[in-house]
């Protein structure tokens, strides 16, 4: 101030002319000026510049904030402490009555107010850690927000969630897959009505004295006191769980399983335990969710949702307690399938027809069926998807026999899903998921983790001699009994954990030049051109194991190609080096047979590669499956009429000798030629009726029983998990 009425008295006279009575009388003005500030810098203050301000304020009185007053927290162990305060009482309204307190005019009053208001919030910024506000969930999340540099779609407000193990959790799989979107809200929020059931909140309030007041964080729901509807609990364990807020939950949970009684939310009290039980699992409080699900379980049984028991088992798997989340799921599982009769006769064409002919009452009573059938499917699909998540989580738990069990059932599930009318869509399995997991079991298996195990000593031990030779065959198993899917990413971890080394290991002329029999084998069999060797790849997703070409003729011996020998077999066999190691247990060979009926090579060569089949079919012990390809344009030609009585004659002989005989599967190749546009996935190809007829007829007549078809198409890949049920024949030998 005074430097300002410097420079005014020294500038006066470039402006006024430069009289001594006039730089006077500036002076004293100025001392004036000087003077009245003293009293009145408050009002003025904020006249001056920025600079100034700051160094006024450095001489001002401190303002005194009140201590904020304290909000009991509870602790996971039910202990209270002080843990939090409340940021509330640190705004700028509390800072306005600190100002007042002082006794200054108003306006100086706000404008200090407003001053410490933005101190405090620079202060809180700057050393971003005050201990009493950061405990706040909300000022957590903020904070969090702006480290993120305002980055606050869904993925980075849960990467900071405080998981334990939350890595692995990522390693395994993404957050949908394993429910951190547990969304219950169209059950909860939609169902419960703001009077509680037929407790009207009155009522509730005269008979619940013991209902104690617990504050919460909530702004929303700011306290659980006699009034509280189900619909206020709801959202306070929302809130409680998306940011992470324990005392909440500890409060909530006080107060739904101590204080109310059973009338509270009468209906959907169940729903409110799940929830809770949700929640609490988040935040990894096993003790409140262990409460919440024995109360559900024995005094809620009948209303037990599948939707609800399906997001406790996520959540419990999450904590790692699987046998806790079986224990869920069998209970849902023990509960009947309401609606399921209704599968059998159900025809969508009928009854769309039928409709138009039914009276008011009949339509109404196919309503509640339709609406019956659909709860049911409903219920099914949350159950497949629990069995699913508590086999995954076996697995990547290293617990096969479990996983291996819990596989088991889902399998079992398969046949209901199908009469359901369900498509794969519809469930939504991630069998990827499983398949990975069952493979990494599978690698640590081959790596010896279980090769010490006495299984009769320990009943609780892993059994791994009642395994298969690969652990990914009993999710193969699984995922044959549902609809099909044909998922590449599903069917990229089958191969890639089924077939993991190929290598061409010879080609063979006669009997002699046949390697060892030491393993399984299949052979695929077919007329010329058909696509046996384009299947070959196809099945072990390699591009060019076995060579294929338009012109028909391409393969002319018996080509072996050994899946998951010792690794480098291939150095072996191309350098003649001596490698040490030891074929895989699930390894066996296939063998791709040079075209049967190709015109161009002659009679001589096709003499001898018919008697070499001949004698391959009657002797060739390790023969576990012959596929036979036959074009499903056409059905079977004269060579495939040929080849089928070969067959049927010598393993129908060797059926009724009771020896061992290879099991004949018919495979319909080229399936995506049939219809127009067939070449995506989700429109296959189909057979027409003519072929489908005459391929019967054949079959009947060259004795080879009613063999498996398979439609396949090396183009869209289709087929490839149902031919891999019987590559298992071999693998597993
Ligand atoms: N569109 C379509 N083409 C296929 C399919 N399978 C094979 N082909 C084609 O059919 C031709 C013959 O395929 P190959 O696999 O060589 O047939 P092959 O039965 O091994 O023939 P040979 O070795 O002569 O006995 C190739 O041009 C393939 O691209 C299929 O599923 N769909
Ligand atoms: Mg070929």
């Amino acid at each position: 101030m005074l430097m300002t009425m410097w420079m005014m008295s020294s500038r006066t006279p470039h402006v006024s002319g430069g009289t001594s009575i006039g730089r006077i009388m500036t002076t004293s003005i100025a001392l004036l000026l000087v003077s009245l500030s003293c009293v009145v810098s408050p009002v003025t203050s904020f006249l001056l510049p920025r600079q100034q301000q700051s160094l006024q304020q450095q001489h001002q009185p401190p303002i005194v904030l009140p201590s904020p007053s304290p909000l009991p927290i509870t602790s996971e162990d039910g202990q209270r402490s002080l843990l939090y305060q409340s940021p509330q009482s640190q705004d700028g309204k509390t800072a306005t009555t600190a100002a007042a307190a002082t006794g200054t005019s108003k306006r100086a009053q706000r404008k200090a107010a407003q001053r410490a208001k933005k101190q405090l919030q620079q202060t809180q910024t700057s050393n971003n850690i005050n201990k009493v506000t950061s405990q706040h969930p909300e000022a957590i999340i903020k904070r969090q927000k702006q480290q993120q540099g305002g980055n606050n779609n869904t993925n980075s407000k849960r990467r900071n969630h405080n998981f334990a193990q939350r890595a692995e959790y990522l390693s395994e799989g993404t957050d949908e897959q394993f429910g951190f979107n547990d969304n219950l809200d169209q059950l909860t929020l939609t169902t419960i009505p703001k009077t509680q059931g037929d407790t009207t909140i009155d009522d509730r309030a005269a008979n619940n004295n013991n209902i104690q007041f617990h504050q919460l964080h909530s702004r929303r729901v700011s306290k659980l006191d006699e009034k509280t509807t189900a619909d206020d609990v709801v959202k306070a364990i929302k809130r409680a769980q998306n940011l992470h807020d324990e005392h909440d939950v500890v409060e909530i949970a006080h107060f739904l399983l101590e204080e109310v009684d059973q009338s509270f939310a009468y209906g959907y009290r169940g729903s409110l335990l799940s929830r809770l039980a949700v929640a609490s699992l988040h935040l990894q409080n096993y003790d409140i969710a262990k409460r919440c699900i024995i109360e559900r379980r024995i005094s809620h049984r009948s209303s037990m949702l599948p939707l609800e028991s399906a997001a406790i088992v996520r959540g419990l798997l999450r904590c790692h307690h699987t046998m806790e989340a079986w224990e869920v799921l069998e209970d849902e599982l023990s509960l009947p399938l309401e609606g399921s009769v209704q599968w059998e006769n159900y025809n969508e064409e009928n009854n769309k027809r039928n409709k138009n002919e039914m009276n008011d009452d009949e339509l109404h009573l196919e309503d509640e069926s339709i609406r019956r059938r659909l709860e049911a499917r409903d219920k099914l699909v949350h159950r497949a998807r629990s069995i699913s998540s508590i086999a995954s989580r076996h697995f990547y738990e290293m617990e096969p026999t479990e996983g291996i069990n819990a596989v088991g059932k889902l399998k079992e599930m398969g046949g209901i899903v199908h009469q359901a009318g369900l498509t794969a869509e519809d469930v939504g399995i991630p069998w990827d998921r499983l398949v990975k997991g069952a493979a990494l079991c599978e690698s640590k298996r081959r790596d010896g983790a279980w090769d010490n195990i006495d299984e009769s000593e320990d009943a609780t031990a892993e059994t791994p001699s009642s395994w298969p030779c690969n652990i990914v065959y009993t999710v193969l198993d699984a995922m044959i009994a549902f609809p099909s899917e044909n998922k590449d990413v599903t069917f990229e971890a089958l191969c890639n954990a089924l077939v993991r080394r190929t290598v061409f290991v010879t080609g063979a002329v006669d009997m002699e030049g046949c390697p060892e029999a030491d393993r399984g084998e299949v052979a695929f069999i077919g007329r010329s051109n058909v696509g046996k060797s384009s299947l070959v790849n196809m099945l072990t997703n390699r591009k060019s194991l076995a060579f294929t070409s338009k012109t028909p003729g391409k393969t002319q011996q018996f080509n072996y190609f050994a899946v998951n020998d010792k690794p480098e077999l291939a150095r072996q066999i191309r350098y003649g080096d001596d490698v040490p190691g030891e074929k895989d247990r699930d390894s066996f060979y296939i063998v791709d047979l040079p075209g049967f009926g190709f015109a161009k090579v002659t009679q001589q060569l096709r003499q001898q590669w018919s008697d070499f089949m001949d004698e391959y079919l009657q002797e060739r012990e390790t023969l576990q499956a012959v596929f036979h390809l036959i074009d499903a344009r056409h059905g079977p030609t004269d060579e495939d009429i040929k080849i089928m009585q070969k067959v049927g004659t010598i393993l129908g002989a060797k059926q009724q000798a009771k020896e061992h005989c290879a099991k004949y599967i018919i495979i319909l190749t080229k399936a995506d030629k049939n219809v127009k546009n067939a070449k995506s996935q989700s429109n296959p190809g189909k057979v027409s009726n003519k072929v489908m007829e005459k391929l019967i007829v054949t079959m009947k007549e060259n004795r080879v029983g009613y063999a498996p078809i398979v439609l396949t198409s090396s183009e869209t890949r289709l087929g490839r998990d149902e031919v891999w049920k019987y590559l298992r024949f071999a693998a597993e030998r």
